[in-house]
């Protein structure tokens, strides 16, 4: 079994061979001290299984339906950027893998390849919906052709990504000198690899970001501009979920980009029952941010989010094997949810709920939810 990649943790170690050191560091560091990123990992820990035994689980149904299509299981590909940094087919390669193991993906304005090539990549495999993510941007301008070429494009839904008017304290960057590969381009930026001049990261990011953004700029001109769907990305608040209903979006992701912007920031995992407890069914909750494990899927479902997604460790099968190594993530991650949901008694996604979670109590028995 040596050298055998069971886990999500043997995916990131055997990215770690192909990634320099910098690259390494861009991918996985968090912001400032570091604290969320730990969290949104750690507070998974404190919740344990309370299966429900001598159930017929012979026949289980994983699926559940997001954009109107089912797919294969509660997960999907959070928007990450610069993928061709992890493996030169980047983007392209994610999307294929999605499609080929029947989940969805989010496409980054940062992605190094359009959303027209990604969108087809992933088509030419098989049935994959695609969400875009966006900044809110200086230039509205373009800022609309991104939106327009991701509905031309086929893309369900816009990923407004709220939690970041200005980057976050990126020490690992600065400490590096991090500075993105020459030869990248950023087509939705419209920025080709040979306009590219040697930027980093803070002042690439800032010379096009908008931190005038806010609800009452951003979501009428959305709904302005597109049929797409809107969905917030980095709603940490049960008040913010009111106001994401009040403007009429229709989804928010629970997220703190995974780690990398405001740190010290609750875990999404402890974020996410209040959030949900305001929703009220009234506008969709998904979750991203320290998900490494099928177990972690079926806790977050447990605890009222209707589909999980994940960052890094796409970027780590990419560094790995490209294709295969995102397939081999999504796989390991599919069989161990698949797995949980048998070993806990659960035939369908409508049986997992809090009633299968308890959480540790360190001064007496688990506490029931
Ligand atoms: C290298 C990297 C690049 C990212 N780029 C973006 C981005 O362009 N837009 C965005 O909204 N989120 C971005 N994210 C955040 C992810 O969408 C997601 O919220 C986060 O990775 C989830 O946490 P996880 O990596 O622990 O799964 C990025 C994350 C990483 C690690
Ligand atoms: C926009 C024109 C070119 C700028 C080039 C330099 C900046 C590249 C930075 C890519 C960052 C991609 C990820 C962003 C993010 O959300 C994160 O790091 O987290």
């Amino acid at each position: 079994m040596a050298n055998k990649i069971l886990s999500i943790a043997d995916l990131e170690e055997a990215a770690s061979h192909s990634l320099s050191v910098s690259a390494r560091d861009f991918f996985n560091s968090g912001a400032t001290n570091q604290v969320t990123l730990y969290d949104n990992y750690a507070a998974y820990r404190k919740y344990r299984l309370l299966p429900r035994v001598l159930r017929d689980v012979s026949l289980v149904d994983t699926g559940i339906s997001l954009f109107d299509r089912d797919i294969e299981f509660p997960l999907c590909v959070s928007p990450a950027g610069m993928q061709a940094m992890a493996h030169p087919e980047g983007e392209m390669a994610t999307s294929r893998a999605c499609a080929k193991m029947g989940v969805n993906m989010g496409v980054s304005s940062y992605a190094n390849h359009s959303v027209e090539e990604i969108t087809v990549a992933g088509k030419e495999v098989g049935p994959i919906n695609h969400v875009m993510q966006l900044y809110a941007m200086n230039d509205k301008a373009k800022q609309e052709r991104i939106v327009r070429r991701a509905e031309a494009a086929g893309c369900k839904a816009i990923f407004l990504t709220a939690d970041s008017p200005v980057l976050g304290v990126r020490w690992n960057e600065w400490r590096n000198g991090f500075m993105p590969p020459v030869g990248l381009g950023y087509p939705m930026y419209e920025r080709t690899s040979t306009e590219i001049q040697q930027q980093s990261h803070d002042d690439g990011f800032s010379s096009t970001n908008s931190d005038s953004h806010s609800w009452a700029t951003e979501i009428p001109w959305l709904r302005r501009v597109t049929k797409m769907e809107i969905w917030i990305k980095g709603v940490l608040t049960p008040e913010d979920v009111e106001t994401a209903i009040e403007y009429g979006c229709d989804g928010v992701i629970i997220s703190n980009h995974g780690g990398r912007q405001l740190d010290e920031t609750p875990a999404t995992i402890d974020a996410l029952p209040a959030c949900v407890k305001a929703a009220r069914g009234r506008i969709k909750i998904h979750i991203d941010g320290g998900i490494r494990s099928g177990v972690d899927i079926f806790k977050a479902l447990a605890l009222g989010a209707e589909c999980c997604w994940v960052g890094r460790p796409a970027l780590w099968g990419l560094a790995y094997d490209g294709q295969q190594g995102v397939e081999l993530m999504l796989r390991i991650l599919f069989d161990d949810f698949k797995r949980c949901m048998q070993l806990t008694g659960c035939r369908s996604i409508s049986d997992i709920s809090s009633a299968s979670l308890a959480i540790v109590n360190a001064y007496g028995p688990l506490a029931r939810l």
